[in-house]
């Protein structure tokens, strides 16, 4: 079965969640599901980019990840677009552990596939009234209970009040997994100046507001360590 995709790069260092800094490559897929307001890969979805998809076996995919990571990768992580919308990673999962690599997957949780049990580092990254979207919880519950807990995250992106007390209500439910907040970036024109200091100075902001807390003690406070190096560029 062939698996739309619109770019394979890396290495690079896992930006987000619970293995940032960890080496990876990137599979990025083709197509979403939902259409958040702040997306920083809307050309996975909006047609800007449809030129670059292409229709890749497994295998195909595989070639690829050696031709431009060399033997510098065991990890690959999956992500969109919205990965789980697409029933043939299954194979690409499959041949990934047999090729010893580690496999993430980025999704925000709105579809469950089979393969996703075989994932080693399963982010689940439920949408905040600022994208725009409302979540259907039903589906993350019924995600969750398919999965080895050990292996999954929840990570909510926080850019107003309002996502802050979203995030909230997702650690609540499901307390027994890890949960990171992470600062919402609002830069997506790469060339913006000093995106830096700028982004510092949000998750600065956001690190304050969760150390006052209390119902917020067992969590992660992350940026995206990627936009900090290299703001919104692709490939990176
Ligand atoms: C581009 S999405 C692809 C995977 C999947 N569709 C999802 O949303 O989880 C990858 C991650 O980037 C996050 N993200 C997207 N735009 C962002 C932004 N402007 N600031 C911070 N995080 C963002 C998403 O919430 C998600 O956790
Ligand atoms: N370096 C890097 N880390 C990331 N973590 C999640 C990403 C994504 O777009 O899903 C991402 C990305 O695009 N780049
Ligand atoms: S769910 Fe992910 S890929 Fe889809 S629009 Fe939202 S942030 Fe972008
Ligand atoms: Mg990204």
């Amino acid at each position: 079965m062939k698996i739309p995709v619109m770019e394979v790069f890396g290495p690079t260092i896992q930006g987000e969640g619970m293995v940032i800094g960890r080496k990876t490559m990137f599979v990025r897929t083709a197509g979403c599901d939902f259409r958040c307001s702040w997306c920083d890969s809307k050309f996975t979805w909006d047609g800007t980019a449809k030129d670059d998809i292409r229709m890749m076996t497994a295998e195909d995919i595989m070639n690829e990840l050696k031709a431009v990571g060399g033997d510098c990768f065991d990890h690959v992580t999956i992500s969109g677009g919205n990965p789980a919308l697409i029933k043939g990673l299954s194979s690409l999962v499959t041949l990934l552990h047999a090729e010893g690599c580690e496999v993430a997957l980025e999704t925000q949780g709105s579809k469950f596939q089979d393969w996703m049990t075989d994932i080693n580092q399963l982010t689940l990254s439920p949408k905040p009234p600022s994208s725009g979207m409302v979540h259907n919880l039903a589906v993350l519950d019924s995600i969750i209970n398919q999965v080895n807990k050990e292996r999954i995250s929840l990570k909510v992106v926080v850019f107003d009040d309002a996502d802050y007390a979203f995030a909230r209500t997702i650690h609540q439910r499901y307390p027994e997994l890890k949960f990171y907040l992470q600062v919402g970036n609002p830069y997506l024109d790469e060339t913006v100046s000093n995106h830096t200091e700028k982004l510092l100075e949000r998750y600065e902001e956001l690190i304050d507001r969760v150390m006052d807390d209390h119902q917020m003690n067992s969590v992660f406070v992350t940026p995206q360590l990627h936009t900090l190096l290299w703001s919104n560029k692709k490939g990176v």
